[in-house]
């Protein structure tokens, strides 16, 4: 049916702030989902239902349309690629910055560099950018460790109060890109349910946008 809607969201860090914006543009979960192992969930709206998935899948959800829209980080776009992927908005939470980083108080190598992370197309693109030759190590999370071990040279991750990096005796390097969460569409369902999914893009930009003028200046 053209006229339901599948949205799906990023489970973790992302969810929680998620859900007050989609509730603004009248879209509210019926069940209690911390105490559920259901995936798929009914809303307020019976045209509308939820997918709670890893950020990681969302965008393959919505670019082979098993979702309709999809909430998922900038970093996780970028290195999907964004192929079939429309973005309309720019939730504004969740933010961080994309970096490089290595062992405090050390330079980056001038010839090659080893680089452990999980954002591999990403960073194979940043470093090919910079016309820096690096060998990208592909690691699912703690990238923190690969310097230390001596597995890299230096990572590519998120980094937000800058703890984690000092923690472990690292310290920021370049800045890749400034991150927030991301409102994406299908780009088939952006022509075929435009109707349903507009007024909802629509009043998810007014929750940002209120938002953004109640922050101090
Ligand atoms: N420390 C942070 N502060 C602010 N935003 C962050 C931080 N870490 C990650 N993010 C943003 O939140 C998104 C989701 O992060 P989260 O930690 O919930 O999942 P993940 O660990 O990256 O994914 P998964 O564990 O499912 O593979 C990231 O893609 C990024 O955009
Ligand atoms: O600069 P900071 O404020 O310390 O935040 C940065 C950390 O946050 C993220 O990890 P997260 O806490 O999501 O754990 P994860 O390893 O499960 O992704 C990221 O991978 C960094 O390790």
């Amino acid at each position: 049916m053209t006229d339901s809607i599948t949205i799906a969201l990023s489970k973790g860090r992302i969810l929680e702030e998620t859900l007050p914006l989609l509730k603004e543009a009248g879209i509210e979960l019926v069940d209690d989902i911390k105490k559920s192992r259901k995936l798929v969930f009914p809303t307020t709206d019976p045209n509308v239902r939820i997918l709670i998935i890893r950020a990681t899948d969302v965008p393959t959800y919505v670019q082979y349309g098993g979702a309709d829209l999809g909430v998922t980080g900038k970093d996780v776009l970028m290195e999907h690629g964004g192929d079939g992927l429309y973005e309309p908005l720019d939730l504004n939470i969740s933010r961080c910055r994309l970096m490089t980083a290595g062992p405090k108080g050390q330079e980056a190598p001038q010839g090659r560099v080893r680089v452990a992370t999980k954002f591999v197309n990403l960073a194979r693109r940043y470093y090919a950018a910079q016309g820096r030759q690096a060998d990208i190590i592909k690691l699912y999370g703690a990238m923190e460790l690969a310097p230390i071990l001596g597995l890299a040279d230096e990572i590519v991750d998120i980094v937000d109060t800058g703890n984690t990096l000092k923690a472990n005796g690292l310290e920021p390097r370049e800045l890749i890109e400034h991150i927030s969460t991301r409102l994406v569409a299908n780009r088939a369902s952006m022509k075929m349910k435009h109707d349903r999914l507009q007024p909802i893009i629509e009043k998810m930009g007014a929750a940002v946008a209120r938002r953004k003028n109640a922050e101090p200046a």
